[in-house]
């Protein structure tokens, strides 16, 4: 699905040859500031290479409307922005930024459930906590139904019961679709239970790949 050949981004990444496979859950492991979030933003053109080809389904990633990968690739990043106002304007928004029409509140609520929050559509999204803010906003991608997604330490803010749940959840949730899932964790418990590939990304560079 992804094929990365050469690709540097500054001093931070080099990568000399690396496949992301589709119809796979694939976990970005390493020490903190070793690359991994770089990696991942890569993947959806979020940062550009300075040098080096980044494919994506045989295509060079800068042939591709950028916008289309945002919405094709979403990314849920670490610190994810939850919008003031209700949590159903979080959801109006993204379907307003797709250019989707609003669902009904019941949609919302299954999505809310998904991810284990017990709230109402109505009610103000700056009152919820750091890791149930994260929880809204991977709800809000999901809305997306995408086949792809980049989660970067999906668990940063969440309970180690939580980030079970959610993790598991989207992992069986990209199973069902025949998805692609990238993840990155810093927990080799993590990546040991649910990767299928792992990448071990360490100090600007992929030290090893571990296939199972
Ligand atoms: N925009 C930037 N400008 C300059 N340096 C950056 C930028 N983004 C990241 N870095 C640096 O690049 C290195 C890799 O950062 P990155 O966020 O990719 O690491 P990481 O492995 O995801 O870390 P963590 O696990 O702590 O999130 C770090 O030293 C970081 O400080």
């Amino acid at each position: 699905m992804f094929h990365l050949n050469q690709v540097k981004y500054r001093d931070i990444l080099y990568i000399d040859n690396l496949h992301i496979d589709s119809n796979c859950i694939t976990c970005i492991l390493g020490k903190s500031g070793g690359g991994k979030t770089t990696l991942l933003k890569l993947l959806n053109n979020m940062l550009t290479p300075d040098s080096g080809l980044i494919t994506y389904r045989g295509k060079d990633l800068n042939t591709y409307n950028p916008v289309f990968l945002r919405r094709s690739i979403p990314m849920l990043p670490q610190n994810p922005v939850v919008f003031p106002g209700s949590i159903r304007d979080n959801f109006r928004l993204v379907e307003e930024y797709t250019e989707k029409p609003p669902a009904p509140d019941s949609r919302y609520l299954d999505l809310l459930k998904m991810v284990g929050l017990n709230y109402k559509p109505g009610e103000n999204a700056s009152n919820l906590s750091g890791g149930e803010k994260q929880r809204l906003a991977l709800a809000r991608i999901m809305l997306l139904k995408p086949d792809t997604l980049l989660l970067d330490e999906p668990s940063s803010a969440l309970d180690s019961e939580t980030e079970r749940f959610i993790i598991s959840m989207v992992v069986d949730y990209i199973k069902a679709r025949k998805g692609t899932l990238v993840m990155v964790t810093h927990s080799s418990l993590i990546a040991n239970k649910f990767a299928e590939k792992t990448i071990v990304v360490n100090e600007g560079t992929v030290e090893k790949v571990i296939e199972r």
